[in-house]
């Protein structure tokens, strides 16, 4: 699996409720457009949307499931039912938030459980250098950046975190991918030549209101 996204690039296909793409027809078909445009592989939330898009779709899927648990902080993948969900649903890697945020359940018994009862990778998305260095303990089959400047610890980081990527690459061995912020080719290239085994893109491809809002704000007259 990860020898076909090797070097290449990973497209976000989300839209939450209250955008304006929500629904998994839509998320379908934006991962459809991702394909024709050289995609490797795409990274999807919820069962709805990996359901739809593998109908649609045959590349390899990073499945969340985001959702907040009143009064815990991680909110990406946190529960054994809500990976499980996931799984059935299709997804061939799963992602969990694996910060140091407050959580339902122990992050360790998560991935055993994704690991050996689901018997699916899985892809730690982590803020800082030492939860990446955790999560490999913990037996992450994969290190993301996803989550830098979105925990209380890294509010302010630069976007994208290449230096988290830089750290992550000298020190772990299993493979870092660049996620979170990367807004245009240049960047993608960028994290590749520091040494991510592949870039996950999300919103510069796949929400056309960030995307309009950039062309709109430059246009602004004074
Ligand atoms: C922080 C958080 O909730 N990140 C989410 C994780 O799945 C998504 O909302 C992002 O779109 C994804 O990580 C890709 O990043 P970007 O859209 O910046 O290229």
């Amino acid at each position: 699996m990860l020898k076909e996204l090797e070097g290449g690039l990973v497209v976000s296909c989300q839209a939450l409720e209250g955008e304006p793409l929500h629904g998994s027809s839509h998320m379908a078909s934006m991962a459809l457009a991702a394909k024709e445009g050289g995609a490797a592989g795409i990274r999807a939330n919820g069962p709805d949307d990996i359901k739809a898009i593998k109908k649609k779709v045959d590349l390899p899927i990073i499945g969340i499931l985001k959702k907040e648990y009143p009064g815990f902080q991680a909110f990406i993948t946190t529960t054994k039912a809500d990976a499980k969900l996931i799984a059935d649903a299709g997804a061939d890697i799963i992602a969990v938030d694996a910060t140091n945020g407050t959580r339902s359940e122990k992050l360790p018994e998560l991935i055993e459980y994704i690991k050996k009862d689901l018997n699916k990778p899985v892809m730690a998305d982590v803020a800082t250098l030492q939860e990446g260095v955790q999560a490999e303990a913990l037996g992450c089959d994969m290190v993301g950046t996803t989550l830098s400047g979105y925990t209380e610890d890294t509010k302010g980081r630069p976007r994208p975190d290449f230096d988290l990527m830089e750290s992550l690459v000298n020190t772990l061995k299993v493979p870092v991918i660049a996620e979170g912020n990367v807004d245009s080719p240049e960047k993608a290239k960028k994290a590749i030549d520091i040494g991510v085994a592949f870039v996950v893109v999300g919103g510069a491809i796949t929400r056309p209101q960030l995307i309009t809002r950039k062309f709109a704000e430059r246009l602004k007259r004074k």
